[in-house]
């Protein structure tokens, strides 16, 4: 029947939303709303399971319920629009909105304008339409007042950064990447990417450019931080989901591993084992003011670049998060043969990193969000999201002694673990 699917939504929506619900009020919580001073994330820990799920399955079912409803024909209609978004998001990030606007209470336009500097007419069309995305709201006509969203663009600097990072820098990007890939089709290269085209620098890599003026480096800092700090990335899913402690006294070697905050969870979880965190020389420098004291002697920093050879020999694990999506497969080859030279048989190397999903297996959020990253690495850097295949395809192209053993997750996480083994003895075929 024409309907059912619509019914089917409805009583699944119904069914989990109580059970969010129940717990709320079971806890105490109060209820979720948009309010300045509602919390700014969902107020149940991610290790409680049954209630994730639900909270999911209503997200899931409800954006379904809801493009069923629009139709295929407007949804297309507007999506085409979407960009628009970005926009009045990049005006409120660059006018400084948001902290013109009075944590409790409300500010006219002209006012606003005033504090601003943004013309009155365009303030007004601009908040109005971020207010569309309850990015601010209109309590009375001609005043504005914040909402739990534009409120953390005032209370949230990391959430400020990557505002700015993705509005600013990176939305260009995406406009130009279909003219890059016409200029330089099936390019590997970061130099010749959407984002170089963009900003008129083919030639250098975006990190390099953007490493130039500190101010835009800062905000890029800023923004990762937020995102490597958000729901399913947090580092206790790496503490958590592999079996460290197998390793005993070991050596772990965090390559790209910036200040080192990885490598200091493990430190605390796992007594045993050692590390050494490689960066870039700037990155390194600052590395060990950012080292609880109790845990400086078993971690150390190392400038190195990792496109040449592995300084460090025989280590236990060489380690890799966020820095294999950042290469083009000719880049992450280049990168995992020059570990060869340093490994011992049976060297584990890891990579953190995203695993896109097999077509229709994963859950639809966590879906959007990998394959918008994906797309992303296209835009910035010529690079590329990689499903299970395409890491074991990564580790053979790079040396057949790679044995790659898979890759893992835990539930809520976003992130997988891949895993190759250096074994000598594999035929070199
Ligand atoms: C996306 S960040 C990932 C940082 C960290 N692994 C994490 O999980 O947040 C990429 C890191 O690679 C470093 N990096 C970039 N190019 C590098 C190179 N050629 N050699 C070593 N590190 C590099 C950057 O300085 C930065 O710290």
């Amino acid at each position: 029947m024409a309907s059912s699917r619509l019914v089917e939504l409805t009583a699944i929506i119904a069914r989990e939303t109580q059970k969010v619900d129940d717990f709320f009020t079971q806890n105490g919580l109060s209820p979720l709303s948009f309010d300045p001073s509602a919390p700014a994330d969902f107020p149940v820990p991610t290790g409680n399971v049954e209630i994730q799920e639900a909270r999911r399955t209503v997200i899931n079912a409800t954006q379904e319920l809801h493009d069923l409803m629009v139709g295929p024909r407007e949804s297309v209609r507007w999506m085409s629009w979407s960009y628009t978004d970005n926009l009045s998001l990049l005006a409120v990030y660059q006018f400084r909105v948001a902290s013109a606007v009075p944590v409790d209470g409300e500010i006219s336009y002209a006012e606003l304008s005033k504090a601003t500097g943004l013309d009155e007419t365009n303030l007004k069309r601009l908040i109005r339409h971020a207010m569309t995305n309850r990015i601010f709201k209109e309590p009375r006509e001609g005043f504005v007042a914040h909402t739990a969203a534009s409120r953390i663009l005032v209370d949230d600097p990391q959430m400020i950064d990557w505002v700015g990072l993705c509005s600013a820098d990176f939305f260009p990007a995406a406009a130009h990447t279909v003219d890059a890939m016409l200029k330089y089709p099936g390019s590997q290269e970061p130099a010749e990417s959407g984002f170089t085209v963009a900003w008129k620098h083919e030639g250098t890599p975006m990190f390099a450019e953007i490493g130039k003026d500190p101010a835009r480096a800062k905000r890029f800092g800023g923004a990762m931080m937020s995102l490597t700090g958000g729901e399913g990335y947090q580092v206790d899913y790496l503490v958590d989901g592999y079996p460290w402690d197998e390793l005993g006294e070991s050596t772990f070697v965090d390559i790209g591993g910036s200040h080192g905050f990885v490598c200091v969870a493990l430190a605390q979880k796992f007594p045993d084992m050692k590390f050494v965190v490689q960066d870039l020389p700037k990155t390194v420098a600052d590395g060990p003011s950012k080292i609880p004291s109790e845990l400086a002697e078993r971690i150390r920093f190392q400038a190195h670049d990792f496109y040449t050879e592995q300084p460090v020999k025989n280590a236990d694990v060489y380690f890799f998060r966020w820095i294999i999506h950042n290469q083009s497969d000719k880049y992450g080859v280049k990168i995992l043969q020059a570990l060869i030279p340093a490994l011992k048989p049976g060297a584990r190397i890891i990579i953190n990193d995203n695993c896109l999903p097999k077509p229709n297996t994963a859950d639809p959020w966590d879906e959007k969000i990998t394959r918008t990253m994906d797309v992303t690495m296209l835009e910035l850097l010529n690079a590329r999201e990689r499903d299970e295949n395409d890491y074991a395809e990564l580790f053979k192209a790079a040396d057949p002694r790679f044995k790659f053993t898979g890759a893992r997750t835990s539930k809520g996480c976003r992130m997988h673990i891949m895993e190759a083994i250096w074994d000598p003895e594999r035929t070199k075929t």
